[in-house]
């Protein structure tokens, strides 16, 4: 019997650069704001190449932990460490942020991610390359002239998530970027972030949708209050969640 050898179309550039990824931890990480203890002294830990789901009720504080792992926000107490040091400036230009509404410039979909890989430092001559091949990737080179701004819904979300991989970041924190896609589009992004994780990339995703967290993650932190109520592999999560919180949640009851 013949072995099938299947060539997988490799969409994304290959540009990573060939050192090893970051570990990413979080210690005993607090914020507060007015008065109140809005992140309560977490710890975690993220796994280079690992691809983990956030998820948890409202307000639990998941967009708030990955503002403050990106560092868009400080924590008011514990710390962030990149490797076991504190991040600093170099930090930045190693990850990317997708939020659940795309902010686009007033320039054409191939300008949205020339600009970003500029303010990332790309010499010119590499930059157009790498412009093809991400809208290459999410089927957006048909749309590269057109401004960003008139595009669906789906097609701006997909330029977002192919702006963001365009700087070849080493963790990519997405927050709730399918949240208003319909499912088609939602697997248009899916399919990129596949993609992604597939040459290396590390991936934390906040998400409400348990069917995308099941087609997606390896890894589900479950927030309850600020505090992580179980961080698990997520096989087991969907199938035995450890916490109270993280069963109520999945069997559709509130979690207050
Ligand atoms: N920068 C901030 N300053 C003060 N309070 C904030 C700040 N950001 C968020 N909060 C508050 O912290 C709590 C957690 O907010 P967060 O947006 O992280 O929740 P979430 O788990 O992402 O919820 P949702 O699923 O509804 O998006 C909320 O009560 C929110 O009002």
């Amino acid at each position: 019997m013949h072995d099938v050898v299947r060539e997988v179309p490799c969409l994304l550039p290959a540009m990573r650069a060939l050192e090893p990824c970051l570990p990413l931890q979080a210690r005993k990480i607090r914020f507060e704001a007015g008065g109140k203890r809005l992140i309560d002294g977490l710890d975690l830990s993220l796994r280079p190449g690992s691809l983990t789901a956030i998820m948890g009720p409202n307000g639990a504080g998941k967009s708030l932990l990955l503002r403050l792992l990106h560092g868009l926000l400080r924590p008011t107490g514990g710390e962030i460490l990149w490797a076991g040091r504190a991040a600093d400036s170099a930090v930045a230009t190693r990850q990317a942020m997708v939020f659940q509404r795309p902010v686009l410039l007033r320039r054409s979909v191939a300008a949205n991610v020339s600009y970003a890989l500029e303010v990332r430092g790309i010499p010119a001559c590499e930059r157009s390359a790498r412009v093809a091949s991400v809208l290459r990737a999410a089927r957006l080179e048909h749309l590269a002239e057109r401004p960003a701004r008139v595009l669906s819904g789906g097609e701006q979300q997909r330029l977002a998530v192919a702006r963001a991989l365009s700087v070849s970041p080493e963790i990519l924190f997405l927050d709730e970027p399918t949240a208003s896609l319909d499912p088609a589009s939602t697997l248009a992004i899916e399919d990129l972030l596949r993609q992604a994780h597939e040459q290396g990339t590390t991936l934390v995703l906040v998400t409400h949708d348990i069917g995308q967290a099941k087609r997606l993650a390896q890894e589900v932190v479950f927030l309850h209050r600020g505090r992580i109520a179980e961080h698990t592999p997520a096989d087991r999560f969907f199938v035995c969640p450890e916490s109270a919180e993280a069963r109520a949640f999945l069997e559709g009851r509130i979690v207050l």
